[in-house]
């Protein structure tokens, strides 16, 4: 004859300890579990095995289960902190302007309200802790990741020479590189938004590693005007189109100088080189930034020029503002395309 204990028999150890109390009356089996730490599905789960188990027995006709839990159920897990848009800036060769495009583009959108942050992943040139005045300052680490140095632009930042003694990081060469840029990117970013990357000049193992781990939203090339320059721009857009990261635009630096005593304008890198190459190619042409003292002192003096309001802050806006839209309207079209898949 099935009594309470031969029931309790047909469970599984871990069921059976659950146990609270448990009574066969005219085939009824009514019994108490313990559902501390269980979710509503595992709940859901446990009753229906139980029921299946103690139905099968002899005798009996109905189960009856009830839960009750002592502990509170565990408080629900923080949801997992959302990783920042990310948008590179590269250019083909050395020289030409992409740290400080960087820094600029960075502070005017950080004026314009957006929470951005700024990976120097520069790692045979860092320049980013000097355009920001944090050179010196040590990232600290937190559960093996870095956490980014603050900036009085109100922009976080991370460089590879936040980490290694100037100079040192010449010596590293593919993998490792690679692999340091993954860590400035991998960070604690807490609410920062958008990632601008300043890449280093060319097409190496950083930009592979940058493509394959942390595929950039979107890309920004920057380069001078004259021909040599825009050649290897366009290795670098060519780099981009592979790994299918879209190219936001171009972006002329140093065209146009002011003569400060004469005030005649001239092109020692040439003009215009960057839009023509823009329309030839379909990429649309963000902008030009004339190449001005006041841009390389404040830039040399951690001010870059677009935290005032000098006139060589204005084309630096522009882009930025240009940037700002096309962020939105990428955010746009993403929103549509999930509502769409919903
Ligand atoms: N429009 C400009 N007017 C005047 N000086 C500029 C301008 N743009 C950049 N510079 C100066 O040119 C030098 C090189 O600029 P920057 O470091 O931004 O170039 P880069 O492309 O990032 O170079 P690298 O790849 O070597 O890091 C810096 O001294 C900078 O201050």
């Amino acid at each position: 004859m099935m009594d309470e204990q031969a029931l309790k028999a047909r469970l599984p150890d871990s069921v059976a300890a659950r146990i609270q109390t448990i009574k066969l009356t005219d085939g009824t089996v009514t019994l108490v579990l313990e559902a501390s730490g269980l979710d509503a599905d595992n709940r859901a789960g446990l009753e229906s095995a139980v029921k299946q188990m103690l139905g099968e027995a002899e005798g009996v006709s109905e189960v009856r289960v009830a839960m009750v839990a002592d502990r509170a159920p565990a408080p629900p897990v923080a949801p997992a902190p959302k990783t920042p848009r990310i948008i590179a800036v590269g250019s083909g060769k050395g020289g030409v302007g992409k740290s400080t495009l960087t820094a600029n583009l960075a502070v005017a959108l950080a004026r314009m309200g957006r929470k951005v942050g700024v990976v120097d992943a520069d790692v045979y040139g860092p320049s980013q802790p000097t355009l920001f005045d944090n050179k010196g300052a040590k990232p600290e680490g937190r559960n093996e990741k870095l956490v980014p140095v603050p900036s009085r632009h109100g922009v976080p930042v991370l460089s590879m020479g936040h980490l290694v003694e100037p100079g040192k990081a010449l010596a590293w060469r593919g993998p490792m590189a690679g692999n340091a840029m993954a860590q400035l990117v991998d960070a604690h970013w807490g609410d920062t938004e958008l990632l601008l990357i300043d890449l280093p000049p060319g097409t190496g193992d950083v930009q592979l590693t940058m493509l394959s781990k942390f595929k950039p939203e979107g890309a920004v090339i920057v380069s001078t005007p004259q021909d040599l320059a825009l050649i290897d721009a366009q290795r670098a857009a060519n780099l981009f189109e592979t790994g299918k990261v879209p190219i936001i635009g171009l972006v002329e630096n140093m065209s146009g100088y002011t003569c400060p005593s004469c005030g005649e304008v001239s092109d020692p890198f040439g003009k215009g080189g960057v839009e023509d190459a823009s329309e030839g190619t379909g990429i649309p042409f963000l902008g030009r930034i004339p190449l001005a003292m006041e841009i390389r002192i404040s830039s040399d003096a951690g001010s870059p020029s677009a935290a005032g309001d000098s006139a060589e802050a204005e084309p630096f806006r522009d882009i930025a503002r240009k940037l700002s839209d096309w962020l939105d309207a990428a955010s746009k079209s993403e929103a549509a395309v999930s509502k769409e898949n919903a």
